[in-house]
């Protein structure tokens, strides 16, 4: 288990409240991340994982509430300012190509230009730099990648999560959010999922995990917050939890003395 967290909060989230018409889906949700923390966000069907997640990120503005990262208040209108502000988001789709390579999905939208200034200005791509930096990025995550000009379609299903953490990772993420990443995996590449996320964590990046498998949180998660029905019902310490415990927060059948949000 994961037990590197240092104690500097590199994301908060104060009050978020978020309204779909009549549905409140978030109330005055709030929760603290230190840098180098796996915090695993519960919580049941509906219970609003996916609009905190989507509050994070910048793709729903929150209708009350306050995000900061490092201590700063942060505005998010959209998905580009919560990654320049340190902040990605691995989605469950992984939203990597297939039909390109590992280079070209790591540097996604954010390709880098041919110094030569004629060149530039046809849109010539820097694929040596792309790829020197892509084997930094990788190396950096003991990447198990055969090469790195594999399209992702060759890859398996932890490969390709290796390489959206990668990516996320590599732009100099503080912060990385991950929806269900081993929820399509098999055993052996869950377990490499896991390695991963604790060797970034290793390395100060905190970890927002949204996962239902409780093992799954149990192996990888400092902390856990539980979301009910759209409040934060709990926020533990995994050493203080077992799985059962879980459960029981989860489906609001818990009677353990529930945490204030940090
Ligand atoms: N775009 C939307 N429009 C209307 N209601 C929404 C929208 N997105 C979410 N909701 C509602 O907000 C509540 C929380 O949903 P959310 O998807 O955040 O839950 P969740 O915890 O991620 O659930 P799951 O584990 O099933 O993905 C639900 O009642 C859902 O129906």
């Amino acid at each position: 288990m994961v037990r590197n967290a240092l104690s500097q909060t590199i994301l908060e989230v104060k009050g978020i409240t978020k309204r779909f018409g009549g549905v409140e889906a978030l109330r005055g949700v709030s929760f603290k991340v230190n840098k180098g923390e796996v915090v695993g966000l519960l919580g049941d069907n509906g219970a609003g994982k996916s609009t905190l997640v989507r509050c994070i990120s910048g793709i729903h503005p929150p209708d009350e509430g306050d995000i900061l990262i490092a201590d700063k208040p942060v505005r998010f209108n959209s998905p580009m300012d919560a990654r320049n502000a340190g902040v990605e988001t691995v989605f469950q789709d992984l939203a990597i190509v297939p039909e390109f390579d590992v280079v070209q999905n790591l540097y996604l939208n954010r390709e880098i230009r041919s110094s030569n200034p004629l060149l530039r200005w046809i849109g010539w791509l820097d694929t040596k730099a792309m790829t020197k930096r892509s084997q930094k990025s990788l190396n950096r995550l003991n990447s198990r990648i055969p090469s790195l000009s594999e399209k992702i379609i060759n890859l398996s299903g932890g490969q390709r999560q290796a390489v959206a953490i990668a990516r996320a990772v590599s732009w100099g993420a503080e912060v990385v959010i991950m929806d269900e990443p081993t929820a399509a995996l098999g055993v052996e590449q869950s377990a490499q999922v896991n390695e991963l996320i604790k060797l970034i964590s290793s390395q100060g990046v905190a970890v927002v995990l949204i996962s239902h498998n409780m093992q799954h949180v149990m192996d990888t998660c400092d902390r856990a917050v539980v979301l009910y029905q759209g409040r934060c019902s709990a926020d533990v310490a995994i050493a203080d939890v077992d799985k059962n415990d879980l459960v029981s927060l989860i489906t609001g059948a818990s009677g353990l003395q529930l945490a204030e949000s940090a």
